[in-house]
């Protein structure tokens, strides 16, 4: 999975979960600059997330690995990216679809007892290219 590379975030917390998935989702760019990527295409988008946080819930999780799952594969996979909501006014981007990944999982933590945080969504869309996404401090409200 993600290659076996895992770039790290800093961060202080006791406690460090991370969760890899995959899921198959086509999508087209529509700007003129995308070149060939402006037509449908696939991908096996690889996903990798990070969460930190001080405490666990009432089972010992920060987080249930099979919630993290469910939230982005049950979501986009089989789907196409352009068709979804979020993307309506702007492109399924890998960096935008990242954006998005962050959203939804920190979304999902902040609905728990123990309000733990994502701190990195990686999302490999080929293998030759990846996106690294980190929240800033104010992103988290
Ligand atoms: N900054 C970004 N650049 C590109 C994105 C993107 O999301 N962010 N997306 C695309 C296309 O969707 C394309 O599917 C991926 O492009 P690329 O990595 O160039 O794909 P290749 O398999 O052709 O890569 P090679 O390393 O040349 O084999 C384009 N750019
Ligand atoms: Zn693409």
């Amino acid at each position: 999975m993600m290659q076996q590379f895992y770039p790290s975030v800093p961060h202080g917390f006791r406690f460090e979960l991370n969760k890899d998935m995959n899921f198959s989702a086509a999508h087209f760019i529509p700007s003129k600059d995308a070149g060939q990527c402006q037509e449908m295409h696939g991908h096996t988008y690889f996903v990798n997330v990070t969460i930190g946080g001080d405490t666990v819930d009432a089972s010992g999780f920060l987080i249930d690995f099979k919630q993290i799952k469910q939230a982005i594969h049950k979501k986009y996979d089989h789907s196409v990216l352009n068709n979804h909501p979020e993307f309506k006014d702007k492109f399924p981007t890998t960096e935008l679809l990242a954006e998005q990944i962050w959203q939804t999982i920190q979304d999902l933590l902040m609905a728990t007892e123990n309000k733990p945080f994502c701190l990195q969504v990686i999302v490999r869309e080929t293998p030759t290219s990846y996106v690294i996404y980190r929240p800033r401090k104010e992103d988290f409200r």
